[in-house]
């Protein structure tokens, strides 16, 4: 996603893309030279810290510029540059053929995490072992391993230090679980061990429900999505949502896993985010704010922490809801004691419980949603609301891929990029919230929104946007129409 300090610009009229000045005009120069500027800056960034650019061959140790918005960005560029730079120079053919068979880095992440091999390698007593002894202790035949491996540490995933012989890189120990169990602990309850592992559970949810439901998205696709309710209805085999299937018994861990899945996605996002977004402090401690569809309640702590005034009150559905309390009992037990904060069951679907609150946020809510859901829920909300509610998305939006050639009111922010790059940075930006997308409409039947979007599903439920800003992720505010 384009990050805020790239070039931005406000109101109706978008700018051209304006080439990097003293660059080349030759789109290939011009690539090549965002990528070297892209790399000076990062190294002076780290050398002002004594440190040089961590090392692929090392794993993760957390470091002085982890979360820095300046380094991001020059990350995003360098990335959005250099996918540019290779989809340009290499063989169509070769492209199309290397990501076409993605499905097998999906399933083969998804089973490293499953068998923990990263978490072994982590206990390994000098950081690599043989890939037959990795089969023994994942109970899985040598060859395999070793040819799974090495597939992966082909794409940078794992490292093979000597032939046959494996370790942790940079990458792959993002996959250890970080709730710190052993490797014994994590085989001896194999149900419970996403809990808390951040990004294993981001990988074994997208993968686990998104991977055999994405074969179903092709044919819901070519039936204009007539074929059954989601591609993952088709390949799960069930009417149910998502979040009534996971509600099923049977299916509760896997809820537990989405859960943890969510609040390692949403750890990154910097608490000022949220309190930079509105004026929180206008507030007094009558004022209620909603966190609609909250799970933990991750943005309602950032608030909290940073205003002794309103009163927030998270909702969820009610497994969602039993896990929050475990998560505030850790994180913020006075806060629920004084009442600062209200743990609440609340179905969005259904007429909204809190009438006249200051303001309804809602953070990837709408779009887990189709259309006529989507604007369900913001109606529900209207109703409740009083003539001075506002109502906060925190959303994905995904820029177009080339310029945006819309007129919007002033107050909106549009996304751009320099030179040669995709407005959207591609690879560099625009990935995320493009997988997103696609991932709602196989999970959920619901759909990123670009502005346009965002503007008409107001325009269709009874609220106007004033303003729409442009972080780590978008800030959309509506006022009653
Ligand atoms: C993508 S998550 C976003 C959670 C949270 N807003 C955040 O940003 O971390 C969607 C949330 O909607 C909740 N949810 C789904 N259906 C719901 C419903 N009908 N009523 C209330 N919450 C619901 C899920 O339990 C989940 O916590």
């Amino acid at each position: 996603m384009v990050h805020k300090s790239l070039a931005f610009f406000k109101g109706s009229k978008p700018k051209p893309q304006a080439p990097i000045p003293q660059m080349s005009a030759d789109p290939l120069d011009a690539l090549v030279s965002i990528i070297t500027s892209g790399v000076k800056n990062l190294q002076s960034s780290y050398g002002k810290h004594g440190l040089p650019v961590p090392s692929l061959d090392d794993p993760i140790v957390p470091g002085p510029l982890d979360g820095d918005d300046k380094n991001n960005e020059t990350v995003r560029l360098i990335v959005a540059a250099a996918t540019q730079l290779i989809a340009t120079v290499r063989h169509p053919r070769d492209t199309v053929w290397e990501q076409g068979p993605s499905m097998y880095l999906s399933a083969l992440l998804a089973f490293v995490v499953d068998v923990d091999i990263p978490d072994i390698l982590n206990e390994a007593p000098n950081g690599s072992l043989e890939a037959k002894v990795i089969a023994d202790k994942t109970d899985c035949d040598p060859l395999h391993i070793a040819r799974v491996l090495r597939y992966l540490a082909t794409r940078h995933i794992f490292k093979e230090v000597t032939p046959d012989v494996f370790a942790n890189n940079r990458i792959s120990s993002e996959l250890i679980k970080t709730n710190k169990k052993t490797v014994a602990e994590l085989q001896e309850k194999p149900l419970e061990k996403y809990v808390d592992s951040g990004t294993a559970a981001y990988i074994g949810h997208v993968v686990g429900e998104g991977l055999p439901s994405s074969v179903a998205l092709i044919e819901f696709i070519k039936t204009k999505g007539k074929a059954d309710k989601t591609p993952f209805n088709m390949a799960f085999k069930t009417d149910k949502t998502l979040w009534d299937w996971f509600m099923i018994p049977e299916q509760s861990w896997r809820f537990g896993r989405f859960v943890a899945a969510m609040q390692h996605a949403a750890a990154p996002f910097k608490d000022e985010i949220f309190v930079n977004a509105f004026d929180w402090g206008k507030f007094d401690s009558k004022d209620i704010v909603v966190d609609v569809g909250g799970n933990m309640g991750t943005v309602t702590l950032a608030l909290a922490k940073a205003f002794k005034k309103p009163k927030f009150i998270v909702q969820d559905l009610p497994p969602v809801i039993d896990q929050a309390k475990g998560f505030w009992s850790g994180v913020g037990p006075e806060m629920i004691s004084s009442g600062h904060v209200e743990l609440q069951v609340q179905d969005f679907l259904k007429p909204q419980a809190v009438k006249g609150a200051a303001v309804y946020l809602l953070r990837f809510i709408v779009h887990d949603w189709a259309e006529a859901e989507a604007l369900q829920i913001l109606k529900m909300l209207r109703e409740a609301a009083s003539p001075s509610s506002t109502l906060i998305l925190f959303e994905w939006s995904v820029p177009y891929a080339c310029a945006d050639t819309e007129k919007y009111a002033d107050g909106i922010e549009v996304r751009t990029a320099p030179y040669p790059l995709l407005p959207n940075l591609g690879k560099g930006g625009g990935s995320n919230p493009t997988f997103v997308d696609i991932n709602m409409m196989t999970l959920l039947n619901g759909q990123e929104r670009n502005l346009k979007q965002f503007v008409a599903l107001g325009e269709a439920s009874g609220w106007k946007l004033t303003s729409a800003k442009n972080d780590e992720l978008s800030i959309f505010i509506y006022t009653p129409a």
